[in-house]
């Protein structure tokens, strides 16, 4: 990781994906058993420059080795808060914000990162200070501009689009500004469960890093808009550049940081599937061992304690990161579901249960486990059919499309041809039927445990899906609950059929989300590409 920290006019511009946890919600919390993780082409970017800073009155509050930073995520009312980072003790403070109140995320990434320039650059934040040289003007101090941005998905648009007149369509969605104001507060905005804070978390410690030179951006890799649509590839090894030293290096250092950050906002140390999906896209994960932590969050090491933690040469992280892709031609669909219910606290019940019927539940979540495995192996195995005779895979795809997954484990019959396709269209069967499996084994874990992971309004919905020629997969996303569902289907013709069920639901308002299956992790951009950021910046 080439190092230095040097005071720049250049925008650094860092994003990272949102994420579908589409097997293995409340496993992923154990090491014992796996997540299948998927990312998505919405995604939320940071930009940071250095700037000479016009803070008024908050200026005679700064020492000599303070760092101003003025953070804003203008996308919602009432959403910058200014800090002041002490370079020579590694703390920040905050000095104001719009509304008096605190963005612990935000905060957390900024100390951390932060702190580790000042450790891992050569002279720290105080060389970067004393090149960035004087102020001009008493009120004005050289520091850093930061802006978040998330894509539209990561928040539902009915209320944006109410106001526009318009129906909750993919269609509609399509004529909202890219990242537009959402006309509300962080704290009222109804999320759509793509992971916003480990998205932000991530990008926001990818862009300081990259910043001050403590990961080194060409190796991150610098990837142009254009670049960023939908894929069904995987990001590790698929681009063939995820597993160079360098690179290796820099995205553990980001991964390590991020989820450091965002366990101390968020209080606790979660299972990481979101920061690790922010960092790595589409992947199969396995948890880290909450231990490597432990010394840096229980405080009193200081910055020496957060660079052990986080070093990338740091064996406790032993999370586990394995290749993951859609079948090739399938493609992911979310929906936001307005149910009107919320299910706070479902973590803690089904962990509540684990603890007073541990037999049962260990039984219970190996077959959710092995459920999720055959999805899994099936993915893998359509992958393989694909490479092996993709005239054949084309052709199941295209007869299986047609009809309801239920008529798919007939094949296309001895007229359409080749046994290979009659090999795709069984998989296909079969990858829709470990979806009811692993559907029942979450119902009977929601059961078990008191609470709704697939509550009945849900299952008539997914049934319905799953009813739709060329539906794959239905199912709900992560924890599960009122809020969110996702479809995998063959190809654009099945997404519209599936769309039309959702617009036609009467049962609960389902709005689609323009939001598709993505490989890539965080990655650096140029700010050229992204003439809305670069306006908020100025
Ligand atoms: N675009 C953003 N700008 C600023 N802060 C954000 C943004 N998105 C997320 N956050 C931070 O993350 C918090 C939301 O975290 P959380 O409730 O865990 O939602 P999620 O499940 O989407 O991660 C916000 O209150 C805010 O602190
Ligand atoms: C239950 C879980 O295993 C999965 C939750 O997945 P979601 O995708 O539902 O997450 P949110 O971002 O909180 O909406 C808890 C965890 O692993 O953190």
């Amino acid at each position: 990781m080439a190092a230095s920290a040097s005071a720049s006019a250049s925008v650094t511009l860092a994003s990272a994906p949102g994420k579908v946890l589409v097997a293995g919600g409340y496993l992923v919390l154990d090491r014992a058993h796996t997540g299948l993780v998927v990312g998505t082409d919405a995604r939320l970017y940071t930009a940071v420059q250095s700037q000479s800073l016009d803070l008024a009155d908050e200026a005679q509050a700064l020492g000599a080795s303070d760092v101003p930073v003025v953070v804003a995520s203008p996308q919602f009312e009432s959403a910058w808060w200014r800090y002041a980072f002490d370079a020579a003790t590694d703390t920040l403070r905050q000095l104001a914000s719009a509304d008096g109140g605190q963005n612990p995320f935000v905060q957390e990434v900024l100390q951390a990162a932060l702190a580790l320039v000042n450790a891992r650059a050569p002279g720290g934040l105080r060389a970067w200070l004393a090149a960035a040289g004087a102020p001009g003007a008493p009120t004005r101090r050289a520091g850093l501009k930061i802006v978040l941005a998330a894509d539209n998905d990561f928040y539902s648009q009915r209320a944006t689009l109410g106001r526009m007149g318009l129906e909750p369509t993919a269609a509609s969605l399509r004529r909202v500004p890219p990242r537009a104001e959402t006309g509300t507060t962080l704290g009222a905005v109804h999320k759509t469960g793509l992971g916003s804070s480990a998205a932000m978390v991530t990008s926001l410690v990818a862009a300081i890093l990259a910043h001050y030179g403590v990961v080194d951006g060409s190796a991150l890799g610098v990837v142009d808009g254009s670049a960023l649509g939908a894929d069904g590839g995987s990001a590790l090894g698929a681009d063939g550049g995820r597993h160079r030293a360098a690179e290796a290096d820099c995205v553990r250092l980001i991964h390590n940081v991020a989820q450091y950050a965002h366990c101390v906002a968020q209080g606790k140390v979660g299972s990481g599937f979101d920061v690790s999906a922010a960092v790595h896209g589409s992947h199969v994960y396995r948890r880290f061992s909450p231990a490597v932590l432990a010394a840096a969050m229980a405080g009193g090491g200081g910055s020496a304690a957060l660079v052990d933690a986080t070093s990338p040469q740091n064996p406790g992280w032993d999370s586990e990161v394995a290749p993951l892709a859609v079948p090739p031609r399938l493609v992911l669909r979310l929906a936001d579901v307005d149910a009107g219910s919320s299910t706070p606290g479902m973590v803690k019940k089904v962990l509540q249960w684990q603890r007073d019927a541990p037999e049962q539940a260990a039984r219970l979540l190996a077959s959710l486990d092995a459920a999720n495995g055959r999805v899994r192996e099936l993915w893998a195995a359509l992958a393989t059919a694909h490479h092996d005779d993709s005239e054949a895979y084309d052709c199941a795809v295209d007869w299986c499309a047609q009809r309801a997954s239920a008529e798919w484990s007939t094949g296309p019959g001895p007229a359409a041809a080749a046994a290979s396709a009659a090999t795709t269209c069984g998989l296909l069967a079969d990858l829709a039927a470990a979806t009811l499996r692993m559907r029942q084994l979450q119902r009977e874990l929601g059961d078990r445990a008191g609470v709704p992971i697939e509550p009945p309004e849900q299952t008539r919905l997914l049934d319905a899906c799953m009813a739709v020629p060329g539906v794959c997969m239905a199912a709900v996303p992560g924890a599960g609950g009122f809020d969110a569902i996702f479809c995998i289907v063959l190809g654009p013709a099945a997404a519209d059929a599936v769309e039309r069920l959702w617009s036609s639901w009467s049962e609960m308002s389902v709005s689609p989300l323009l939001a598709k299956q993505a490989s890539r992790g965080v990655c650096l951009h140029s700010i050229g590409c992204f003439p809305d950021l670069a306006q908020r910046l100025s």
